[in-house]
């Protein structure tokens, strides 16, 4: 998708361009009901200092009243349409943009779920502000305030200059300066944080099983604070010139009135203040959009990756549905990720060198033997308890396997081991004092996920986030039986590993796992996905890179069980062990 095509994407079709210039023709008779009512009113109560009769008031006073009826009406019927014809943008916009989700063309590089959530919800709603906030007052006023200078000039053309001296400072020149002053990237910037928000709670298992919590949060609280210096920026942006827009009107009518001498004075003082006030939302309006702009890009951008079958609602007109090839959408949040040493460099935050400090964490080496004693966990008071008084010693640097039937407890017995569940009764001996939990066991559990970042950064996780040299990280993916990963450290991933297969995303937890190498290695069905001649390879390769560690692995291969010194048979949360022959 090249940036011309994009650019092509309309955002609305003839029909509700109709609609939103009916509106803005309700608000320009609006104003000139308004400016008509101020200027009668101003006439009527110089007129009524000369104490004229009742009757020669009459007309001023019925057109006082008569101005002041339909404006009110005017107001709400251009309101009315005005949000009439962007809600129906909005409805058709949000359509398209699920449609384009649905069926994108063929090519279409994938978008993080929490990016989709940032453009479909808060960039379209910018398309509300922009139409509303911006081009119907912005429409407005030009017609507006053009019909105002012309008014003026020709009762007084000295006066009339003056207006339009006003209105060009306070309709053009601040909110030009206004829209060059707002900085761009705040669209941008949501996306990144709700991607990275999405990644932190979807993954907030394992960053705590690797102590990688506090630096993910770090992380993230970095990226909400670039976006609220970006909208603080903005807001003062809008504050200054709009403040300084609001100044001009009551010059203008100062100047002018100064100017005009005489009777008419007051009245063109007044009409040209009215005029003015046309102009003035423009100022905050122009900071608005800027910024929006970078979210209406990305609505389009969106947009423009529909499929031919998406090519929209027959109302819509979206001209350039077409085919979208290439390149990624906007500067999209591709690797937001959690939060490593690395990401978190480049959000530049005052606090992250302390998260990433307290994350270099080098793997434990001391030997270590866990022993389980009537250790009983219940998922609810009411719910059977999943573990029931399991007593289990897994002596320093023992091959564990544990099997049984689905939902016997296999994997809250691992959950057990590495303190990722409250235990209702029982114990763990053997931890070693001072050290957390995460740092002796862990590894591959069944809730395990991949975040949306780089292969290097989701290995990183299984360091705590301490930087590791290419050496270890590659030879972590070659035992892992990912060796096809090892030269590709630097590619994104997707969201919990969508652009890898099935056996690939395992293989990448695995090798995670390996990387930490904690004293006791869980592993929750490492090799699922794999066919079982590749399944006992990538075991092999794994038992060996462990080393000296313990390895506790639940499989459901009765073929590997010759692999392992002993065997936990789990039935209904109660558990056996077998030594093996093999
Ligand atoms: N978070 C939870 N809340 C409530 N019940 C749970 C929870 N996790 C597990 N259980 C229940 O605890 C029991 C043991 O579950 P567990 O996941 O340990 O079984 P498993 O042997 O690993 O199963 P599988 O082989 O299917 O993965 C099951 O009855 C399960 O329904």
């Amino acid at each position: 998708m090249t940036a011309a095509t994009v650019g092509q994407v309309r955002l609305f079709g003839p029909g509700a361009l109709l609609r939103l210039v009916f509106a803005g023709l309700l608000g320009v008779l609006t104003e000139v009901a308004g400016i008509g009512l101020v200027g009668t009113a101003t006439w009527m109560i110089v007129r009524a200092a000369d104490q004229p009769p009742l009757a020669a008031l009459a007309v001023a006073i019925a057109a006082v009243r008569g101005f002041a009826l339909v404006k009110g009406g005017l107001r709400y019927a251009e309101r009315l349409a005005g949000h009439d014809a962007v809600l129906r943008v909005l409805a058709d916009l949000r359509a398209r943009a699920f449609g384009a989700l649905a069926r994108p063309a063929a090519g279409t590089p994938a978008v993080s779920s929490g990016d989709v959530l940032s453009r479909v919800v808060s960039d379209v709603d910018g398309v509300q502000d922009a139409v509303l906030r911006g081009a119907l007052p912005a429409g407005v006023a030009a017609v507006v305030g053009l019909a105002g200078v012309a008014g003026v000039a020709l009762a007084d053309p000295a006066a009339g200059l003056v207006l339009l001296a006003g209105l060009l400072l306070a309709g053009v020149l601040l909110p030009w300066a206004g829209h060059r002053r707002t900085p761009r990237s705040a669209a941008a910037a949501r996306g990144e944080l709700t991607t990275a928000t999405v990644d932190v709670v979807h993954g907030v298992a394992d960053l705590a099983a690797y102590g990688a919590l506090p630096a993910a949060l770090a992380g993230t609280a970095v990226r909400a604070r670039r976006l609220a210096a970006l909208e603080a920026r903005a807001a003062t942006v809008a504050a200054v010139t709009g403040g300084a827009a609001a100044l001009v009107p009551a010059v203008v009518a100062v100047w002018i009135a100064v100017l005009a001498g005489g009777r008419a004075a007051p009245v063109l003082a007044l009409v040209a203040l009215s005029v003015g006030e046309v102009v003035v939302p423009l100022a905050a309006a122009a900071v608005r959009h800027a910024e929006l702009r970078g979210g209406l890009r990305r609505v389009r951008a969106l947009i423009a990756t529909a499929g031919p079958a998406t090519a929209g609602p027959a109302t819509a007109g979206p001209a350039t549905a077409g085919p979208a090839t290439a390149g990624p959408a906007t500067a999209g949040p591709a690797t937001a990720g959690p939060a490593t040493a690395r990401v978190q460099d480049a959000a530049g935050g005052p606090d992250m060198a302390g998260a990433g400090a307290e994350a270099a964490v080098e793997p434990l080496d001391e030997p270590v033997e866990l022993v389980l004693r009537g250790v009983t966990v219940r998922y609810g008071d009411d719910l059977p308890p999943a573990l029931a008084g399991v007593d289990l010693a897994l002596p320093a640097g023992s091959r564990v396997a544990v099997v049984g039937p689905s939902g016997s407890g296999k994997s809250t017995l691992l959950a057990a081991l590495a303190g990722r569940v409250p235990l209702a009764a029982g114990t763990v001996d053997g931890m070693p004092g001072g050290v957390e939990a995460w740092r002796v066991a862990g590894g591959v559990f069944a809730d395990a996920h991949v975040f949306h970042t780089t292969v290097r950064d989701n290995l990183l996780l299984g360091r705590g986030g301490a930087l590791a040299g290419e050496a270890r990280l590659r030879r972590a993916l070659t035992d892992a039986g990912l060796p096809e990963y090892a030269d590709r450290l630097d590619d994104v991933v997707g969201e919990d590993g969508a652009k890898l297969s099935g056996g690939q995303r395992q293989r990448l937890l695995l090798a995670r796992a390996l990387l930490a190498a904690p004293p006791v290695l869980l592993l929750d069905e490492p090799t699922e996905g794999l066919d079982p001649a590749a399944a006992d390879a990538v075991l092999d390769t794994a038992l060996r890179a462990a080393g000296a560690r313990t390895v506790v692995v639940v499989t459901h291969r009765t073929a590997q069980l010759s692999r392992f010194d002993r065997v936990v048979h789990v039935e209904d949360g109660r558990a056996n062990v077998t030594a093996t022959t093999g």
